[in-house]
């Protein structure tokens, strides 16, 4: 579904990601791991359209959309959610959510997703705690409709006792059909236990790839230690 050719990008004259490939296809989940500034950002943020390529392609359904703006790519599929549990802090859940749906059932659908979303409606989204926060920035990014879900770093600066809660969702929602699955993560036992494919980036280059599960943690480990 979403595929990166040989893609070279960065910031300004500085060149973050070299000759990388990746291919998920539809209904698939991927993981992309590697240590802090290998460029893992920089590769959802490229897939998104955030950042153009030097050189290289972005494919959606095989199609070339490298030129194509972020908003287009979303109404080709795609849903990003950034680092940081990103909401707007003065608004409440409920208008949170609104700002990208008023349709109650669509609303109701995403909170069958996130019950612990339901009984927190009229709160403002800034007093909610950051696992709440990141359920709600996943649950506004369902409701684009996502064919394609991409997540950055969504267990990062979450209690440990909430990831489990985070990662049972993002489980589900992988598990889903219909829905494929790009994820940047630390947590490498959570993240190939959820994926079908992993690629390790270092310095900018796809050092390792091969099927996720629980049996590639040692070829991952081994390739991040290097
Ligand atoms: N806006 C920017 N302008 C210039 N350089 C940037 C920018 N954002 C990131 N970089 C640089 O690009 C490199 C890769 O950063 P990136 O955030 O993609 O890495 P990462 O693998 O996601 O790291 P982390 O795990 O710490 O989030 C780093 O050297 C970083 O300093």
């Amino acid at each position: 579904m979403l595929e990166l050719r040989n893609v070279t990008a960065g910031y300004g004259r500085t060149m973050v990601l070299n000759d990388v490939s990746i291919d998920i296809p539809q209904g698939g989940a991927a993981a992309i791991m590697g240590h802090n500034g290998a460029g893992k950002t920089t590769l959802l943020r490229v897939a998104v359209g955030l950042i153009p390529v030097k050189s290289g392609q972005v494919l959606l359904d095989g199609v070339d959309v490298t030129k194509l703006r972020p908003n287009g790519r979303v109404r080709r599929g795609l849903g990003y959610v950034p680092q940081g549990q990103l909401c707007f802090p003065q608004m409440t859940t409920l208008e949170n959510l609104q700002l990208v749906s008023r349709v109650k059932s669509e609303v109701d659908e995403v909170l069958d997703t996130f019950p612990a979303l339901a009984g927190l409606l009229p709160r403002r989204a800034g007093l909610l705690s950051g696992g709440q926060r990141q359920q709600l920035a996943i649950a506004r990014t369902l409701l684009t409709k996502p064919r394609m879900l991409i997540l950055d770093e969504p267990t990062e600066g979450i209690q440990p006792n909430v990831v489990a809660e985070i990662e049972q969702v993002i489980v589900g929602l992988s598990q889903r059909g219909d829905l494929s699955v790009l994820l940047v993560e630390q947590h490498v036992g959570f993240a190939l236990r959820m994926t079908d494919k992993y690629y390790v980036l270092e310095s900018g280059r796809v050092t390792s790839s091969g099927a996720g599960g629980a049996g590639a943690e040692g070829a991952v480990r081994a390739a991040m230690a290097v």
